[in-house]
């Protein structure tokens, strides 16, 4: 283990194709030169074409999980992947606050896989927002922002409102009208980051391997913009490589 690698931690799900979940975000980590760590929150059974099982992990578990880990090693930066429910969400966040303050969280907020699954059953909305005031980052798509917040506004304006309470990433890979255009919510201003090039193909685990490359980014020192746009690059790389689950690996 190298002294200077910071420490990272995703909490997410088991994926045994490794396109998604903390298998994806680990060999991203790798790949960003940070340290991994990881604590499953379900086992699923899928592969980049099919979702056939999803079986939860005990809150409990996770969360003696989250106090081993977050009371051993200075963890930089947390991702967190797919949950049940917002009573996780709240209690996986408290905890890492409670030892570490200092840690960023990057919550990717994932409702329901590609191949649609629904994996979380959202209640009130009130919580969600006490939730967000202790998250650095969040990452919807279009879709999710929508469902997240249930509210009528369009997708910019909720994630407006929700930005005064952390960061948004609204990430426009299912967006027609400018897809792979992302747009960076921070308290003042809007960042837009366009997509390099032209991807007509989308891949399984996209959303898990841009917000761990921003985790990584952000344990390694660099800012919010700086870590999206750095994400947002490496993501066309991994888009690009080619069309099966196989992802860009740096030379
Ligand atoms: N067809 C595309 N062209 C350009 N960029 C894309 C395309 N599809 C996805 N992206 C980019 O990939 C990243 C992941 O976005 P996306 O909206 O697909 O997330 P997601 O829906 O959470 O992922 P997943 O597809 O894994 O469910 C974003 O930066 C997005 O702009
Ligand atoms: C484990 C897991 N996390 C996230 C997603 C969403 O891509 C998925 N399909 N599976």
């Amino acid at each position: 283990m190298s002294k200077n690698r910071p420490f990272v931690l995703s909490i997410a799900g088991f994926d045994p194709s490794g396109g998604a979940g903390v298998l994806a975000d680990v060999k991203t980590f790798e790949q960003h030169q940070v340290y991994g760590l990881a604590i499953v929150t379900g086992n699923t059974i899928q592969t980049e074409n099919e979702f056939i099982k999803m079986a939860w992990i005990s809150m409990d578990s996770i969360i003696e999980s989250i106090e081993v880990l977050c009371n051993k090693y200075e963890i930089k930066a947390v991702k967190i992947g797919i949950i049940p429910s917002l009573d996780y969400l709240e209690n996986i966040v408290s905890t890492i606050k409670r030892i570490a303050p200092k840690t960023k969280i990057i919550w990717d907020s994932v409702l329901k896989s590609s191949t649609n699954f629904d994996f979380m059953n959202l209640e009130n909305q009130t919580k969600l927002e006490v939730i967000l005031k202790q998250i650095y980052l969040i990452t919807p798509n279009y879709n999710e922002i929508v469902t997240l917040s249930h509210s009528n506004e369009t997708p910019e304006n909720i994630a407006k409102s929700l930005s005064k309470s952390c960061a948004v990433l609204l990430k426009g890979g299912h967006n027609l009208e400018a897809l792979g255009t992302d747009f960076l919510f921070l308290k003042d201003e809007i960042i837009t980051l366009l997509p390099e090039t032209k991807i007509i193909l989308s891949k399984h685990g996209s959303g898990c391997v841009l917000s761990s490359a921003i985790t990584a980014n952000l344990a390694l020192g660099f800012d919010t913009t700086s870590s999206c746009q750095k994400a947002k690059i490496y993501i066309e790389k991994f888009l690009h490589s080619n069309n099966t689950l196989l992802g860009y690996h740096h030379d």
